[in-house]
């Protein structure tokens, strides 16, 4: 049994095997979306192929023509092993709480675009020109969106785009974006939606930001009018909604994969790509959340037929709290830098460790619902219930503290960042926190590259991971480093607002998390023991 449109065609096999296929003809489908495309999205990964293609999906079964356009910009090879091989069809494979799985074959993507082949490239502008095209979305990761190094200067691979000319650029997405819609404005110009799907704060406003230096950069240069900023900056023109989304979907796992061989697949093998596995199937959760701020400026899909909430910003926006900030994702990297640390070797297991799942239920129950306000879709003590007694303690999800590690420096800002500023607007004890400096704290100790059992682990992959490692390199294990040299090491990093949203300096905290690390370098054995003193007294 193979995954492609040909293969759909054994329909014995795929019943016997309980797969449910697309109750359309997939390549009639691809056929209409090619001609009349109408969706593009940028970052065909994991999330995108379980989530919002099967949106599509549901929507194109249900009679709307909302087929994808998938636009690839880094990664052709990863792409053609996810999704190329397969005729653009992905096995979304439901892990439940139970064991049970539910397997569906998901046939929401009609094309693909790679910036890097000149056809395709050439076909991409002349979309970005077509009226009937609306929506764009992406799931690129967040630091997709980054167009300054630290220092505040313009990304070199961006300084030299804008001094290029615009059209047909193939690189950098955020450049990719500004292109395309400037390639719109000359043509007419007529309405867009860009859409986030991206796990970050205010993602809608970022992509905006981001978009629009760029813009800048052509207009300084005199590739682009003025009026092409305008234009970019209303939203009744370029619209830019916010959005949170929400399904726990580890990469592929091997288990996952040999079930599948067992059922008769013999395309479902893994393939690795430095350390990322990626599959023609994708394993995920059953609970997701899709909340989109409703500021569209032109035609778009009715999510709300696909289970999808369009909603007021504010209503986004206290969900975003809720699930960014309060009540899973610190939680989730709190068990990311500890799991790597201690080498647990999934979620699910750190949860059944009393020590780790105390720490993760203070810091949701204890400092993150204080600042939680209830979003109405949801009510947060009910979703934060769900996330510790459902979702991270599913056995059947095999999710790798390593990937939800990746990234870290980039995710605290959010993730703890304003956590803490909503104590300090609101006047909250910062210095009552337990949890939250415990698990800087952890993450300070991570950046040494030393396990809990004194080896080294391979840290995951972090923008700033050189530049932070370097600060706390000469801490060893042990106790040889002293107060003076713990606070030395961590004076930049803990100041640094771009790290936590403040200086960690301006608050009780800073002390506290060098008093931990101190205690967190003791020697093998440390992190555990002081995790346990600290959420076990
Ligand atoms: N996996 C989850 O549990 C989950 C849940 C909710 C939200 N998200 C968010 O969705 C995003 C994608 O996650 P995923 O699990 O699908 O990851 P993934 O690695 O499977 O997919 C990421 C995709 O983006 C592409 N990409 C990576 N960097 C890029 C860049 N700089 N420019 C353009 N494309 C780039 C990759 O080639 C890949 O196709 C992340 O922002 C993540 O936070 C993930
Ligand atoms: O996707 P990231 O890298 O931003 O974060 C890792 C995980 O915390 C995240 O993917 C969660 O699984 C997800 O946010 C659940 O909806």
């Amino acid at each position: 049994m193979i995954l492609t449109i040909d293969g759909l065609e054994d329909h014995d096999a795929f019943r016997d095997a309980g797969v449910i296929t697309p109750g359309f003809d997939v390549a009639a489908m691809q056929d209409a979306g090619r001609r009349r495309p109408r969706w593009l999205h940028l970052g065909a990964g994991n999330i995108f192929r379980v989530f919002l293609a099967r949106i599509a999906e549901d929507l194109i079964a249900a009679g709307h023509h909302w087929p994808i356009t998938a636009v690839v910009t880094t990664d052709p090879a990863g792409f053609n092993a996810r999704l190329g091989a397969h005729d653009l069809l992905t096995l979304g494979v439901t892990l439940n709480p139970d064991g049970g799985r539910d397997l569906r074959a998901i046939a929401g993507v009609c094309e693909a675009l790679v910036t890097r082949r000149e056809g395709d490239l050439a076909r991409l502008f002349a979309l970005a020109a077509d009226p009937e095209v609306t929506l764009v979305s992406l799931t690129i990761t967040e630091k997709g969106y980054a167009v300054h190094d630290g220092a505040g200067r313009l990304l070199p691979e961006l300084a030299d785009a804008v001094a290029t000319d615009p059209h047909g650029y193939q690189s950098h997405a955020m450049a990719v974006l500004a292109a395309l819609l400037l390639t719109r404005y000359e043509a007419g110009g007529a309405p867009i939606t860009l859409m986030s799907c991206d796990n970050f704060s205010h993602n809608g406003d970022r992509l905006r930001e981001a978009i629009t230096v760029v813009a800048r950069g052509w207009v300084q240069a005199g590739s682009a009018s003025e009026s092409f900023l305008a234009w970019l900056a209303d939203p009744t023109r370029v619209a830019f909604p916010i959005t949170v989304i929400d399904k726990i979907t580890p990469r592929p796992s091997p288990a996952v994969s040999d079930d599948l061989a067992r059922l008769g697949f013999t395309d479902m093998a893994l393939a690795t790509r430095g350390r990322t596995a990626m599959a023609g199937f994708v394993n995920a959760e059953p609970t997701e959340y899709l909340i989109i701020e409703d500021a569209f400026a032109a035609d778009r899909p009715p999510f709300e037929q696909a289970g999808a909430h369009v909603v007021a910003r504010e209503v986004c926006d206290k969900f975003e709290n809720m699930k960014v900030t309060t009540c899973l994702n610190p939680l989730h990297t709190a068990l990311a830098v500890a799991g790597c640390l201690l080498r647990m070797p999934t979620i699910d297991a750190e949860m059944r460790d009393p020590a780790l799942e105390a720490l993760v239920s203070r810091l949701g129950w204890d400092e993150g619902l204080p600042v939680v306000s209830d979003p109405g879709v949801v009510a947060p003590a009910d979703f934060l219930t769900e996330v510790l007694g459902a979702r991270f303690t599913n056995p059947y999800l095999p999710d790798d503290p390593a990937r939800i590690a990746m990234d870290t420096s980039q995710k605290l800002p959010i993730r703890f960042g304003q956590t803490l500023l909503r104590y300090r607007e609101r006047s909250l004890d910062l210095g009552g926190l337990t949890a939250i400096p415990l698990v800087i704290a952890l993450w300070c100790r991570y950046l040494t590259g030393i396990a809990d059992d004194g080896a080294p682990f391979t840290p995951s992959s972090d923008p700033r991971y050189e530049e932070l490692h370097a600060h706390v390199a000469g801490l060893s294990l042990g106790g040889s480093a002293d107060a003076a040299a713990i606070h030395a090491a961590l004076r930049p990093i803990l100041s640094d607002p771009t790290l936590f949203a403040l200086d960690l300096y301006t608050t009780p905290l800073a002390v506290k998390i060098e008093t931990l690390l101190a205690r967190l370098l003791a020697g093998p054995g440390a992190v555990r023991t002081t995790i346990e003193e600290e959420m076990l007294p």
